[in-house]
């Protein structure tokens, strides 16, 4: 789930962009970049590590221009390596650069037709790269030395009759302006709002409206499934439909996992779906688990803070943190590799002994995927001296992998594949699991806002809306990305850089 933001100002928007990338960190943090547009020039600073580590002072000035789009990234394509990190660009026609969140779900075929049809090369393993030359040979087909909003949108509804999958795209085109468009199902989010200066009106595109708000612009609507909007350097803004047949479908992940709880997203308040998350798996334990004597209400910090509450209201138990996270370790499920996400667990969160001592404890996390976290922390929860650990999870069972923009390829690495919850139970050494169900989850986001009728639930599922995911397809997931697989491609994929800047 990367992050992505755009802006077209009215003076420098290096900073804004730094600060919007700021506050979509825990979107991605394997690698940032930053591209900007200064006269007819692109510049760029893009590199593995987080926002802060990335960009210092040195790099920050070469960004100069008043348009300019950045990007944090979490890979679920292709390799960690910073030859991977976005923006990308390509140097025909005109000079074009994009950022992108999601993923493609024929990225091979769409790579080996624009070798065949257009001679174009991709030099990594991204589907972001595979994407921007797309789009790029799309505005190509126009033939025009200047392009309209019509040139642009015709562009774009050639993009999403091709293109599968999941995304939603920032891009700027030298000479024109900023370009930001979502797939036809708007599975991942974008956002857009406007900033009035004394020199005009500045537009800002985020994959969160955090982003937006935390930068000094307001929120003005989330762009709509297929929808692209155009903003010319002058700072006029165009938009269109631009799919023929949209429908909103959008992650149902956002909202349990990824999303920050102060965003809005599709109209649904991330904050407002995880109480809700909270309130219906209270209501399950208190009528389903009657036998279970809890004395303590415990979460895992942090995503399932605000879940956990929630749980300790509608059972009427205390909630107390009884682990501390380590604020300087970052989200381990996102991290590349699972040997990382193992040994990140316990360096990330400590138990405090005394809440644990002699109790039976209910801990409450937001999903178990691998099951990396939760069998740690019961582990850690025991050797705190719990009586009994009872785990609770505000998703249901995740068994299915998912193909637009979340790191799970492998059915084979989460521990919901082919078991019953039993055995993961088991397998966790909890004394009881309880999971959400999935009508509950779809309830908690969709009673914020009524106007969305599906959710992206394809882990809980395993229906694919887009349509083109077979057996066949996800086989060739696995075989690509499981995780020893991805170790080996670090090495080899490490190389691929062709930006050659300072540093
Ligand atoms: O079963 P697993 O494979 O361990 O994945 C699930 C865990 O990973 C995430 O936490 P993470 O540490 O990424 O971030 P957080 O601090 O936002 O909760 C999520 O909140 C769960 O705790
Ligand atoms: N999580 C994402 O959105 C990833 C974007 C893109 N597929 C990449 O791997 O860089
Ligand atoms: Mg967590």
């Amino acid at each position: 789930m990367c992050g992505v933001v755009g802006i077209v100002g009215k003076q420098p928007v290096n900073q804004a962009l730094y600060d919007g990338l700021t506050m979509l960190q825990h979107r991605g943090q394997n690698a940032a970049g930053i591209m900007t547009i200064d006269g007819y020039n692109l510049r760029l600073r893009k590199g593995n590590g987080l926002v802060r580590d990335v960009f210092h002072t040195r790099h920050m000035r070469r960004l100069s221009g008043n348009i300019g789009i950045g990007h944090v990234r979490y890979p679920t394509a292709g390799s960690s390596s910073s030859a991977e990190a976005q923006p990308f660009y390509v140097n025909s026609p005109f000079g074009i650069a994009m950022a992108h969140n999601g993923n493609l779900t024929n990225s091979n075929e769409l790579q080996q037709s624009l070798f065949e049809t257009a001679k174009r090369h991709i030099n990594t393993a991204s589907d972001s790269e595979v994407l921007l030359n797309i789009f790029a040979h799309e505005i190509m087909r126009e033939n025009q030395m200047h392009l309209s909003a019509d040139d642009m949108f015709a562009a774009v509804s050639r993009v999403h009759q091709q293109v599968k999958g999941a995304y939603a795209v920032v891009a700027m085109v030298i000479g024109h302006g900023m370009v930001a468009f979502r797939d036809p199902f708007g599975i991942r989010p974008l956002a857009i709002g406007k900033r009035e200066t004394s020199q005009g009106t500045e537009y800002m595109v985020a994959s969160e409206s955090v982003a937006i708000d935390g930068t000094g612009f307001t929120f003005m609507r989330d762009v709509e499934p297929g929808e692209a909007v155009y903003i010319t350097e002058e700072g006029e803004l165009f938009s269109r439909q631009c799919a023929e047949n949209p429908v909103h479908i959008p992650c149902i992940f956002e909202y349990v996992y990824f999303a920050r709880p102060d965003s809005f997203i599709d109209g649904v308040s991330v904050y407002a779906s995880r109480i809700n998350m909270g309130r219906k798996l209270g209501e399950k334990i208190k009528k389903e688990y009657k036998n279970l004597d809890i004395d303590v209400i415990i979460p895992i910090p942090e995503t399932a803070c605000d879940i956990a509450l929630e749980i300790s209201r509608v059972l009427d138990k205390p909630y107390r943190q009884g682990f501390v996270k380590n604020r300087y370790i970052g989200r381990t499920f996102i991290m590349p590799g699972q040997t990382q996400r193992r040994k990140s667990v316990r360096r990330k969160l400590n138990a405090i002994g005394s809440e644990f001592k002699g109790k039976n404890v209910l801990l409450v996390d937001d999903s178990i995927v691998r099951g990396t976290t939760s069998e740690q922390i019961i582990e850690m929860a025991r050797e705190a001296g719990a009586n009994k650990v009872y785990f609770a999870s505000a998703a249901p069972e995740i068994r299915f992998p998912n193909v637009y923009g979340i790191d799970m390829p492998s059915a084979n690495e989460l521990i919901g594949y082919g078991r019953e919850v039993d055995e993961i139970s088991q397998l966790i050494k909890a004394d009881a699991l309880i999971y959400q169900d999935l009508d509950d989850l779809i309830w908690s986001a969709q009673v914020e806002n009524s106007n969305l009728k599906q959710f992206e639930s394809s882990v809980f599922s395993g229906h694919y809306v887009t349509g083109d995911i077979d057996q066949t397809y996800l086989d060739r997931l696995h075989a690509a990305r499981n995780d020893s697989k991805q170790e080996e491609q670090e090495q080899e994929e490490s190389n691929l850089a062709l930006y050659n800047e300072a540093d």
